[in-house]
């Protein structure tokens, strides 16, 4: 068996994937959400706020959250989609992607429902890969159009990452790309500076982004590298102090200890006609690093 699954307080089951180096994820069935991602030394790579709820109808605040069929607020009513407030199910059938034979990974599913399909008139079946490596997380999400016409549609896996201090980070390869600046009502920039930094609330969606983006924490000493597939754009999302107290479900100091880096389609839409299937893919992996050893060499992680 590949995973195990627990029922905890919420009554909502979680799945629990192991490795034998020690690493370890949990899933939650609301959200088709990585909740917990810890490395072989046990340390937590994934923020969620004490103040989360993990009561439907709210979206979870942290882990990996799935935003289809849009991600921010993009015609559609629902920001973010609805995928993320749904009871998923497990996938006993991934057709036509293998069945995995890693020990280490699980496939859920989210199909349309008939109080979906009055507010987003489309079938559709979206899949999750999940799989668990030594010091690396991989996700592969999938779209199938089930139904008889045309539909297009946004998507991304946000990832709650967990920091230091959000001040002390770098982030490397997104530098002199566009962007849209959700704080300049979504206008277009082109990012001037040779890393990306943090000291105020940031809400943009780089645009066309390089495969690998790195993000560099020299207190934790590692670098994650987050590499994607099909998944062009990527949003960066701080809500700083002033923000973070409008959050019900974010403490008041949280954003110091998180950042979200998000692997997106946006600016492009998906187009699927019926029976055809959109596939994306990210990896989350773990670099250690030692800033005063100077191992460390984004160019290396990022290029290597
Ligand atoms: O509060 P949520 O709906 O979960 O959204 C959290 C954040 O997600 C994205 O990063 C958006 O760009 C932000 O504008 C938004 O505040």
């Amino acid at each position: 068996m590949s995973w195990s699954v627990v029922n905890e307080g919420d009554g909502l089951p979680r799945i629990i994937l192991t490795e034998p180096a020690g690493s370890s994820a949990v899933i939650h069935l609301y959200g088709g959400q990585v909740l917990s991602w810890k490395n072989e030394k046990r340390e937590e790579l994934l923020f969620v706020s004490a103040k989360a709820s993990t009561k439907s109808p709210k979206p979870i605040r942290g882990g990996i959250p799935i935003c289809f069929p849009q991600f921010d607020n993009l015609g559609y009513p629902e920001r973010h989609g609805f995928a993320r407030n749904r009871l998923w199910e497990l996938d006993t059938c991934p057709s036509p992607l293998p069945r995995s034979n890693n020990h280490s990974s699980v496939d859920l599913i989210l199909k349309s429902t008939d109080e979906d399909l009055k507010t987003w008139p489309h079938s559709f079946e979206l899949r999750l890969r999940v799989i668990l490596h030594p010091s690396k997380l991989t996700l592969i999400p999938r779209v199938r159009n089930t139904g008889s016409k045309d539909f297009s549609f946004t998507f991304a896996i946000q990832n709650y990452l967990s920091v230091s201090d959000v001040s002390e980070i770098r982030v490397e390869g997104l530098e002199t790309l566009d962007y849209l600046d959700n704080l300049e009502n979504g206008e277009r920039f082109t990012e001037q500076g040779d890393a990306l930094t943090f000291d105020g609330e940031v809400d943009r969606v780089y645009l066309r982004t390089p495969a690998k983006i790195a993000i560099i924490d020299h207190e934790k000493k590692r670098t994650l590298v987050l590499r994607k597939e099909c998944l062009p754009d990527a949003g960066v999302w701080n809500p700083w102090n002033k923000k973070a107290k409008a959050l019900p479900d974010f403490g008041d100091e949280d954003y110091k200890a998180m950042l979200c880096i998000d692997s997106a389609v946006t600016e492009a839409p998906v187009i699927l006609k019926p029976l055809e299937e959109w596939t994306g893919c990210q990896e989350l992996s773990i670099v250690s690093s030692s800033y005063c050893s100077g191992q460390l060499d984004p160019r290396i992680v990022l290029h290597g």
